[in-house]
């Protein structure tokens, strides 16, 4: 299995903002939009195989969880963002009015809503998965050697803050796919592929 995390700290967690202008009303959740196509869609195709957790934290009712799990998803995603905008519209107002921390509301099959923090799905994963936290100035993908379950946690338009590294610090190996800083989008399908490359890719 195949997990990525992103924290998206401005994204909004209620449905308040347009379709026709995801960049300039959301929160950037036209970030989180590509990065579930760059997660699950192949041409033609659909990756089983993977989970997202999109956690946003933007106005007005940080956080909000949101996860995605391919295995049992019968939502069809696009590549378009505007249709993934507006499946996740429906589920932040699914979830308007949850109150437990610990409550995950099944919105659609295989599609979650929850108040779970960062260190909430953070401690989560690393029950059952290693855990590697994509960072321009880590280890560079193609040295490492990777089990079945794997995680990587990444940073939307403006990265994690120095108190989410700290969490990450001990916890968390940092892994590169390059030098430079690229799109989130753009690293995981690096990701994907790179992965799809290995002997018995995860
Ligand atoms: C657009 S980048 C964020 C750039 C932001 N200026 C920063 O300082 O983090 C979004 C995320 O993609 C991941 N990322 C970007 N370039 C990467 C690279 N070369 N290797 C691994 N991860 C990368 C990181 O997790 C980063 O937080």
């Amino acid at each position: 299995m195949r997990t990525f995390i992103i924290k998206a700290n401005e994204a909004h967690t209620r449905a308040d903002f347009r379709l026709n202008d995801l960049p300039g009303t959301s929160g950037r959740i036209d970030l989180l939009c590509r990065v579930l196509n760059s997660a699950f869609l192949l041409s033609h195709g659909f990756r089983k195989n993977v989970r997202v957790w999109l956690l946003l934290y933007g106005p007005p009712n940080p956080p909000k969880a949101i996860r995605f799990e391919g295995p049992k998803l019968k939502v069809r995603l696009n590549p378009d963002e505007r249709s993934t905008a507006k499946l996740i519209m429906k589920v932040l107002k699914a979830g308007e009015d949850l109150r437990e921390p610990g409550k995950e509301i099944e919105v659609y099959p295989g599609l979650y809503v929850s108040n779970r923090t960062f260190e909430d799905v953070i401690r989560l994963t690393v029950k059952n998965s290693a855990l590697y936290y994509l960072h321009e100035d880590g280890k560079p993908i193609g040295e490492l050697s990777f089990p079945q379950n794997v995680a990587f946690v990444l940073g939307d338009h403006k990265g994690l803050s120095r108190e989410d590294e700290a969490f990450l610090d001990n916890i968390a190996e940092r892994v590169s796919v390059g030098r430079k800083s690229y799109l989130a989008s753009h690293v995981v399908t690096y990701v994907n592929i790179f992965l799809d490359s290995l002997p018995n890719p995860p």
